[in-house]
């Protein structure tokens, strides 16, 4: 968070699933998950000024998305009484499984917080992956994401994301999914190196992988070509359908993304997020 002339600026760190399992289902029909998270150093940005409440966006994805009343800046907003002319700067694709919209309004919450507001006590009604993304530092969620348990600075990683320039609607891939019991995650230990982490993830799932490549093929594609780039590791990132690889190096990863850069394709070569107390 940094104050710029007269706006808070608050950053909204893309949400990487790097594993995410489901567990079973309520009664409501949503889904128990168990998933562990991490933010990537890419992502939206938001900047907040005093005054009466407004959306403005801007960036490289502001065209896929509308300023009316539904937009989550807005909702985050209204939920707390929050008065603010807000500048959205859309840097991820949208319903790309990285929790853009998520993240939007828990870096809306976090600049009202600093402006002198309260959070709001059940962040999670604006959106499942909002509770982790107020953290925006990697953690375990579990529930259906309201229950998150901060865990300790991961490894550094050198990451691709890819979009395949596809929205895949997240209430169409849970409703494909096959098995809605499958088993938790393994206990989940300090990874000292990123092979200790990559190595634990290959012991786990995104459980939503399979139903998204039923919905929406490309997804297939992109780990393909991922682990074509040369990626230690590839997965898919929530319902999909933005797709990360862990590389072994900095100039790798630059390498997979600029290669990856097909027409309509995302690709970006990120670190993790840095640690929110060391922003
Ligand atoms: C799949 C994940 O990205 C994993 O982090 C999130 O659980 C989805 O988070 P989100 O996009 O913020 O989700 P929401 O906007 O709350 O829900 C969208 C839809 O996804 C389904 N949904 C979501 C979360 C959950 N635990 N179970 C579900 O079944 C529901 O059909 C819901 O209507
Ligand atoms: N500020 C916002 N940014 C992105 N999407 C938004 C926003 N406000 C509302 N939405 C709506 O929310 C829906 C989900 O968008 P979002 O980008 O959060 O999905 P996602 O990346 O698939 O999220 P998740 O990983 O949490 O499933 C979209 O259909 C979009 O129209």
């Amino acid at each position: 968070m940094s104050l710029a002339d007269g706006a808070w600026i608050e950053p909204a760190p893309a949400k990487l699933n790097l594993a995410l399992h489901v567990t079973g289902r309520r009664a409501d029909g949503y889904h128990l998950l168990d998933s562990l998270v991490a933010f990537a150093a890419v992502g939206d940005e938001v900047a907040l000024t005093p005054g009466p409440l407004a959306l403005q966006i801007d960036g490289p994805f502001a065209a896929g998305l509308g300023t009316d009343e539904d937009n989550l800046c807005l909702r985050a907003a209204r939920m707390v009484g929050g008065q603010a002319r807000i500048r959205l700067t859309k840097n991820l694709p949208v319903a790309s499984g990285i929790g853009g919209g998520s993240a939007d309004a828990a870096a809306v919450l976090r600049a009202l917080k600093r402006m002198g507001l309260e959070l709001p006590p059940a962040p999670e009604r604006l959106g499942a992956d909002v509770p982790v993304c107020l953290a925006s530092r990697p953690a375990r969620m579990e529930g259906v994401g309201e229950i998150v348990t901060p865990l300790p600075p991961l490894p550094r990683l050198h990451l691709v994301l890819v979009n395949p320039g596809i929205a895949v609607a997240t209430p169409r891939v849970f409703a494909a999914l096959a098995r809605k019991d499958n088993p938790p995650l393994p206990p989940v230990p300090r990874f000292a190196r990123a092979s200790d982490l990559t190595a634990w993830l290959a012991q786990t799932r995104n459980d939503l992988e399979a139903p998204a490549i039923a919905l929406a093929p490309q997804v297939r594609e992109v780990l393909d070509a991922l682990q074509a780039q040369g990626a230690g590791f590839a997965r898919m990132s929530g319902s999909g359908a933005t797709c990360f690889g862990i590389f072994a190096t900095a100039g790798a990863a630059a390498e997979a993304a600029a290669a990856l850069g097909r027409p309509g394709w995302w690709a970006v070569a990120s670190e993790l997020a840095p640690d929110p107390a060391a922003r």
